[in-house]
């Protein structure tokens, strides 16, 4: 089997993946309340679950296969806190156009969470901090975004004919990170005793990838006004914002994009030597994914509590 999605075969994937859901699943998790979509090395918020239904996704129509290190390919079904619980459906892996995945794959999983009568979506994803002041391991609350491929026209996965009439032929996005759920995180991070700076708030610059940022590019996005840097989150977003969902994202800081002030001069480092003098230059770090990966998993446990407490503390009607 392909690892490529193509929720375009057959007719109506949704459909088929609602019955075969409909099929597996015990009727107290079939209508979440609540989705979240898992980033790179976040799939552990699965823990937050009990009851848990995986549910692969070779075995539902229109989902391919993530193929990033760190993300599992399966939906969990679940219940978050005490009582009769809230359930959630959780998307393990997701998936990113960079893996070759039609944009409209990529953001698909958020539209058939839509129609399972989801209302809420919490994305948690990892980043690249661009602003100085954000330390890795700080989780930032995503207030705004800013979608560099965009602007060259690609990948916005809205492209192409208006398909249901519930949907708007132009989406705004201004209101696209909602207030109301940003409240509950910075609300819950208090109810947990975080430290002050544990959350921050931020703008999200989402870059097709899968290369890391040049120094010139951060610099870029960091001039635009972004304070992290990630290659996914941005078209779930706008899908979701698309089917009427209210979104929260919680971006994970998992290391520092290499701005340097400074470039260093091999010019004058040749010179010098030249001159019998040497010039001692420190190695810039470089990131890598592994990085990523190690960090998610030392914040497993408050990105669990988190989102633990938002999910319990949206309200429900
Ligand atoms: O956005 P998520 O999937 O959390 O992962 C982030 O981390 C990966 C790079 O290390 C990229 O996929 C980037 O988008
Ligand atoms: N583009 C981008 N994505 C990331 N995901 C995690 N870290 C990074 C980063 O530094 N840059």
């Amino acid at each position: 089997m392909s690892s490529l999605s193509d929720p375009s075969d057959p007719a109506d994937p949704f459909a088929s993946t609602l019955d075969v859901l409909a099929r597996i699943l015990p009727p107290h998790l079939l209508k979440p309340h609540v989705a979240i979509v898992c980033g790179s090395g976040l799939s552990t918020l699965v823990a937050s679950m009990r009851d848990v239904v995986e549910v692969p996704y070779s075995a539902l129509q229109g989902f391919g296969k993530s193929t990033v290190a760190g993300h599992k390919s399966a939906l969990a079904f679940g219940l978050v806190g005490e009582g009769a619980g809230v359930p959630v459906v959780m998307q393990l892996g997701r998936f990113h156009a960079f893996e070759g995945h039609p944009i409209k794959s990529v953001v698909y999983p958020v539209r058939l969470m839509a129609k399972l009568g989801v209302r809420n979506l919490i994305i948690a994803s990892a980043t690249g901090a661009l602003n100085p002041n954000l330390a890795v391991g700080t989780i930032v609350a995503i207030h705004d975004h800013l979608a560099v491929p965009n602007m060259t026209g690609w990948l916005n996965p809205l492209f192409g004919p208006v398909t249901s009439p519930d949907h708007p032929r132009f989406v705004p996005l201004s209101d696209a990170y909602s207030p109301g759920l940003r409240r509950l995180a910075f609300r819950a991070a208090h109810a947990l005793g975080l430290p002050d700076d544990a959350l921050e708030e931020g703008t999200y610059a989402w870059v097709s990838g899968p290369t890391y940022e040049t120094p010139a590019e951060g610099r870029f996005l960091r001039a635009a006004g972004a304070d992290v840097v990630g290659m996914s989150t941005v078209p779930e977003v706008v899908a979701a914002r698309e089917e009427g969902l209210e979104v929260l994202v919680l971006a994970l800081v998992t290391n520092a994009v290499v701005i340097p002030e400074q470039y260093r001069s091999i010019k004058d480092e040749v010179k010098a030597e030249l001159e019998g003098r040497k010039i001692e230059v420190p190695p810039e770090p470089v990131v890598n994914h592994e990085e990523v990966l190690t960090v998610g998993r030392l914040k497993a446990q408050v990105m669990k509590d988190l989102v633990a407490r938002v999910i319990e503390t949206i309200p429900r009607d």
